[in-house]
């Protein structure tokens, strides 16, 4: 074992190549047979202003492939990058804390905090550990709300969350704008109750994260390290997701597919720590989630009548369900599976 990490560290050091400047985190030849996918970089300050061309490239990212990198150079959401890099290592030490210690933080609610996992015992890998913090929640009481390491980083967590609010809020109005829909905004009204989340996920050793597709509208995600693949639309192939330091991954989710009558791609996702993401050690991700507002209703996949509410609790019922009873309905994959036509 101690021989084959020897190894697998002595290629890595052959193979990888330093970091660029647009921060892309390497090994980038890495030949796994798994090809990077050719995701499109939308840039943030000019969706601020509303730059018609941005905008529909931003339609197109969300209509194709529903994966794209949001770069916040000369935006107002610049701090967020280095925000990410401070909270990556205050997560370090909250998830280095024993068990019983986190489990007090979800108040036994396994959507809010422990260990996530698909009900299978031919994949114990499949889960994770994680920490929800509930924006709603967040407003009204942070101290209730914030494990004790992250309040004793000031207001670190607040900034980081009202970062993400401003930077989906932007992105809704543009897609309202290039749609020619209603404000999208008025089903995510951050002083109304949802289940918009800031996720913090940690992987040690090699968990891995089951394929789904996000039960919410917008995904604002950091992770320096691979691991995340997404299906490419034209191949129905798994494609890595090459981690960069200075921009997110954004992904639309179920609800905004929905309340667009199906026109952006909620894209299928997972996490996986085979090939080039084999060399990483423990993976820690940061996923800003945002749901609508509880009572937002909608059509789902099946062509039902739903609300956000309910829409989020089915979804999590069958995230936690045995591969079986997950085959049985098309939440876990919003749909999407048929769609892309998914080889594996
Ligand atoms: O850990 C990651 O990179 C992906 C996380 C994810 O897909 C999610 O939280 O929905
Ligand atoms: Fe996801």
């Amino acid at each position: 074992m101690l021989q084959n990490n020897t190894h697998k560290f002595f290629i890595y050091a052959i193979i990888s190549s330093p970091t660029s400047i647009m921060g892309s985190l390497s090994p980038s030849t890495f030949d796994d047979q798994i090809s990077v996918a050719s995701l499109k970089t939308i840039n943030f300050a000019l969706l601020e202003k509303k730059d018609r061309s941005e905008v529909e490239k931003l339609l197109a990212a969300c209509i194709s492939a529903g994966f794209f990198y949001l770069d916040f150079t000369s935006s107002s959401a610049e701090n967020l990058p280095v925000a990410k890099k401070t909270l990556l290592e205050v997560m370090k030490k909250y998830f280095d804390q024993p068990l019983e210690k986190k489990a007090v933080d979800s108040k036994g609610v396994t959507t809010r905090g422990g260990s996530f996992s698909a009900v299978n015992r031919d994949r114990p890998n499949e889960s994770f550990e994680h920490l929800a913090i509930g924006n709603y929640e967040l407003l009204q009481n942070p101290l209730k709300t914030l494990p004790i390491i992250f309040q004793q980083a000031g207001d670190l967590v607040q900034t980081y969350v009202s970062t993400c609010e401003h930077v989906v809020d932007v992105m809704l109005d543009c897609l309202s704008d290039i749609l020619g829909l209603e404000d999208l905004r008025q089903y995510h009204l951050h002083n109304k109750p949802s289940d918009t989340i800031l996720a913090l996920l940690s992987y040690p050793g090699e968990l891995t994260h089951q394929k789904h597709t996000d039960v919410g509208s917008l995904t604002v995600l950091f992770s320096d390290q691979w691991g995340l693949q997404v299906i490419a639309p034209e191949s129905g192939r798994w494609e890595w997701v090459e981690p960069r330091v200075y921009q997110a991954v954004i992904n639309v989710g179920d609800t905004l597919r929905f309340f667009t009558s199906k026109k952006l791609y909620s894209c299928l996702h997972r996490v996986i720590r085979e090939g080039r993401a084999s060399l990483e050690g423990h993976r820690y991700s940061i996923a800003y989630l945002l749901r609508p507002d509880n009572d937002a209703a909608f059509v789902d996949a099946d062509g039902a009548r739903t609300t956000a509410k309910d829409f989020v609790d089915a979804k999590y019922h069958i995230y936690s369900a045995p591969h079986d009873e997950q085959q049985t309905s098309n939440i876990l994959t919003g749909g999407m599976e048929q769609i892309l036509g998914v080889e594996a």
